[in-house]
């Protein structure tokens, strides 16, 4: 598999997994272990309603056979009974798996309920297979094997079955039909099977290949989705998150905040004189400090809901959740001395020290508020460490709510 070269070069730095993925190729329709749980709600989530398609054309079409047996079939006979029977057992099968489909969003229930029905279409489709061979031979019809046929394209595309795993029932389902189907039939019918089993193994390899190549494709296109949903959410130079990204998720977290009645802060970071940089040591120079700055920022959250993003040319953000005023203080004076002291990188032109520094505003959020005025505080109490004389951290101070 080759990957695009535009969205190679766009990623230059900061590949996702998913583009990583791509690059290592996925011949055997297998990606890494959390790459492939997501892939696999993916495809869950794809197949759903042809699933549950699928599931209501075999009631209607097992409801239609039960009528014609029920025409035809002498219930007086043990033969008529266990015809009827066994259709009956496998509508209400049906019935069941149909009602599953239609409960089962989530993956984790999904990956569980998937072996179930795998194996009940396994068996399903043999008891299928060899009621029609029975059927065939009591009514001593010619064998064809087109109806198998007809199923094992049930298997392999609508139901969203992976390709290993129709591939395996498939193998199973043929083995044993093939095995058994001889010792139901008659010596003239017999004959038939023989001669069309070479070309039902043809169909069936044909089938198989064109789900392998069908899989192969959404594997591909869920890769690139991905791939494309990471580059939308993601600063190219940096590789931190951007703007947008950013403030979808912190609207998220504040709501949540605002549920659980805790603080978030929010801290703008900004590069001091960074005009002065650009046009000292020039532009590629400028590119490769904010680069650095933002590895330095990217190592500060450390929990799920906390983030770091490149919100503008030379301004960064930190989002803290469920954090206090002094933790927000003393996050933000660190940033600051390990800039300062440990990037250290010279800036000869800067009137805040003589290598580059960080102004920092801080805001912390009042109970049910939103980004836009949480933004605003943090940019003014941002403005105040800038006019305080750069290289330093303030704090907003706001009216509790
Ligand atoms: N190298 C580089 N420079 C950038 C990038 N984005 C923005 N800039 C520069 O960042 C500079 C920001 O300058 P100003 O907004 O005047 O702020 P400043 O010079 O940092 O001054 P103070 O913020 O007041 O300390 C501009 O010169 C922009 O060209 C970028 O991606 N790469």
């Amino acid at each position: 598999m080759t990957t695009v070269p535009g969205l190679a070069l766009l990623l230059d730095g900061h590949e996702s997994r998913y583009m990583r993925q791509q690059r290592q190729g996925f011949a055997w329709l297998r990606f890494e272990s959390e790459l492939e749980r997501e892939y696999n709600s993916f495809n869950a989530l794809g197949f759903r309603v042809t699933r549950q398609a699928a599931m209501v054309l075999l009631i209607l079409t097992l409801l239609a056979f039960l009528v014609f047996d029920l025409s035809i079939v002498d219930r007086a006979t043990d033969l008529g009974r266990s015809v009827l029977i066994t259709r009956v057992l496998m509508i209400a099968l049906a019935v069941f798996c149909f009602l599953r489909l239609r409960k089962t969003y989530d993956v984790e229930a999904g990956a569980r309920w998937t072996m179930l029905a795998q194996g009940s279409t396994s068996i399903g489709t043999l008891l299928i297979i060899l009621l029609y061979a029975q059927g065939h031979a009591d009514f001593k019809l010619p064998l064809l094997l087109d109806g198998m046929t007809l199923i094992f394209i049930t298997v392999l595309f609508p139901l969203g079955y992976s390709f290993w795993n129709s591939a395996r029932m498939l193998a199973l389902v043929t083995a044993l039909g093939w095995l058994l189907i001889p010792n139901l039939v008659d010596a003239e019918q017999r004959h038939d099977f023989f001669v069309q089993m070479p070309f039902q193994l043809s169909v069936l390899t044909a089938l198989i290949a064109m789900r392998y190549y069908q899989e192969h494709a959404t594997r591909a296109q869920f890769l690139m989705n991905g791939s494309l949903q990471h580059m939308a959410c993601m600063d190219g130079l940096t590789g931190l998150h951007n703007r947008r990204a950013f403030e979808l998720m912190v609207r998220q977290s504040l709501c949540q905040a605002n549920r659980e009645h805790c603080w978030a802060a929010l801290l703008l970071v900004d590069v001091d004189h960074f005009k002065k940089y650009n046009d000292h040591y020039g532009h590629p120079a400028g590119d490769e400090t904010l680069k650095a700055i933002a590895q330095a920022l990217a190592r500060v959250p450390m929990r799920p809901l906390d983030l770091a993003a490149r919100v503008g040319g030379e301004e960064f953000a930190l989002f803290f959740y469920d954090v206090d005023q002094e933790f927000a203080e003393k996050t933000a004076a660190r940033i600051c001395r390990d800039v300062e002291h440990q990037l250290s990188i010279p800036h000869a032109q800067s009137s805040a020290a003589e290598v580059v520094t960080l102004s920092i505003g801080i805001a912390l959020t009042l109970a049910g508020e939103d980004l836009d005025p949480l933004y605003r505080c943090a940019d003014e109490a941002l403005y105040q460490a800038k006019t305080a004389g750069r290289n330093r951290a303030c704090l907003a101070s706001r009216e509790p709510a």
